[in-house]
Parts: C-alpha cells; structure tokens; sequence
C-alpha cells in the first residue's frame, strides 16, 4: 500500500512537475501542470496539436523556462535554475526530430565526438580511445542496430538510420532521462518496428519520454500515456484506458480523419 501512495512516488520520481506554468507573451502554452515520472518508467506523451507537449520537453531540457511552478529532476534539482548545457550534463538527453548529425564523417566518427564531446572535432578523432570507450562504442552500434556501418558515411545512412544514429550518439552520453520527439517519424513500417523495439531496449536502463502523434506506434510500444489538452494533463494510464477515455476521446482521439489522429 505504502509503495503506491503520493508521498512514495514523489520520492521516486526522476521528474515533478509541480504547477508549472510557461507564459510566451502573455499566452500560456504550459497552465498548473502537475506530472510526475517515476524512475524506469517508459512514458508517451500525447495530445492535439497545441497541447504542450514540445513546450514541456522544452522545460525539461532547459530550453524554456516556466514563468511558474517547479520542474524537479531526482527530487531536488530545480531545472530553471541550470543552462540548457548544465542539463545535459546532470544527465537528461534531448533529441529533437530533425537528426543533427555531421553527414560527411562516418558513422563511427559521430558517435566518436558525441562520447568525448568535451573536446574538438579533430581532437577528438585523432586522440587514442580507451578500452572502456572502445567498449562502449561496440555496445551502443550494437545497440542501434548500425554495427555493419560503422565506416559508413552518415549522409549515405537512410532516414531511419540516421534517426537512431543520433539516438546513439545521446545514449552514448549515458543519460538518466532521455527525450524524444517523434522519434518514429518519416520511417518506414520496418525502421518503425525497429525504432519501437530500440526503444525497449534504451529503456532497459533509462528513464525515457517519447512525444509521439503516431497512434499506432504508441498503441504497440507504449506502456504508460500521458494525454496533454490545453497546457495541462488530461489523463495518465494505459493505451487500453485512454482509448475509452470519453474526455479523451472529446479532445484527441474522436478527431479521426485528421492527419495525426490515427485509428
Ligand atoms: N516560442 C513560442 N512563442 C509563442 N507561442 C508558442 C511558442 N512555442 C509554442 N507556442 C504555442 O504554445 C502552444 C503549445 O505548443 P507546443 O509546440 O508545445 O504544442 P505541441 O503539443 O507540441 O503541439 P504539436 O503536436 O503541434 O507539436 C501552441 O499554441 C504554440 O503555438
């Protein structure tokens, strides 16, 4: 009984939201938002367009910050008072949708920078690696499914594989939270497949988030949905509940037809 009450989980969760509010000039994108994500979770967050979702990423890695309320990382780190780079050190991963990755070097020279990311670009080519990085570098190329490609150049990777080329290149990084937009997008059904299956996998040891508008993915890859309406939370459960949700079902899901509302 103990382990599921409000005090328990606000000890164990990776992030509090705490009445946030994000003002952009006078307009409240973000209004009395109160989340909270618990360690090991794998979390989708969705909504209509509009709803808030980019924007609370955005607060979570530092990019905007909340005119009001708290947003807590392990309990007492107060996001707002960190820069976007100190975020990303205290170990929350951001990747946005379009990849940033650079297409001229090889697969494995990207994920190279990303892993000695404190150092310069030739710098950190030509310095010798350690067998603990080395190792590391094997593991995540695995992991991403990209071993074979290694000497590949990026720019000749498809959509999909540049996508989790740049997933890589965060997890390499070792975050303890890591955001995703859509990281699905634009893919085909099998780099989808792929894409959710990864997701279990980062998820075996980090904490993650996904923004998605795909239904379909989030009805085969989620485990818990967060739906977002209007700057706040509408509703927390299963797919399975949030499909029978009739507010939900109001707000998002009875929009069908509409280009991201799925079946
Ligand atoms: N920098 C900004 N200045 C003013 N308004 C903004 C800014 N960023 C977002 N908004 C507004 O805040 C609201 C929430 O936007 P946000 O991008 O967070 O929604 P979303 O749920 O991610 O939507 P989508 O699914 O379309 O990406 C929208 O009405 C948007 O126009």
């Amino acid at each position: 009984m103990n382990e599921t009450s409000p005090r328990k989980q606000a000890e164990t969760a990776i992030l509090r939201a705490e009445n946030l509010e994000v003002d952009f000039d006078g307009f409240k994108a973000i209004l009395g938002l109160d989340f909270q994500l618990q360690y090991g979770e794998l979390r989708f967050l969705i909504g209509p367009n509009g709803a808030g979702k980019t924007t609370l990423l955005d607060v979570i890695c530092g990019k905007a910050k909340p005119s009001k309320g708290k947003m807590l990382f392990k309990g007492h780190i107060d996001i707002a008072r960190h820069q976007e780079h100190q975020i990303a050190q205290l170990g929350i991963g951001r990747k946005f949708q379009a990849p940033s990755i650079f297409m001229t070097l090889s697969v494995l020279e990207n994920m190279l920078l990303s892993l000695k990311q404190n150092r310069g670009l030739l710098s950190s080519l030509i310095t010798k690696t350690t067998s603990e990085q080395r190792d590391k570098l094997v593991h995540y190329l695995s992991m991403i499914g990209l071993s074979n490609k290694s000497k590949e150049k990026a720019g000749s990777l498809s959509h999909g594989e540049k996508q989790w080329l740049e997933i890589g290149m965060l997890l390499i990084q070792e975050p303890e939270l890591l955001l995703l937009d859509e990281p699905a997008a634009g893919m085909t059904d099998a780099e989808t497949e792929k894409t959710g299956e990864l997701l279990h996998k980062i998820n075996n040891n980090q904490t993650v988030i996904v923004v998605e508008h795909d239904m379909e993915f989030v009805r085969q890859f989620a485990k818990t949905v967060t739906v977002m309406h209007e700057g706040s939370i509408l509703r927390e459960g299963t797919m399975q509940d949030i499909q029978q949700d009739d507010k939900v079902a109001e707000v998002y899901l009875g929009r069908r037809g509409e280009r991201h509302a799925g079946d």
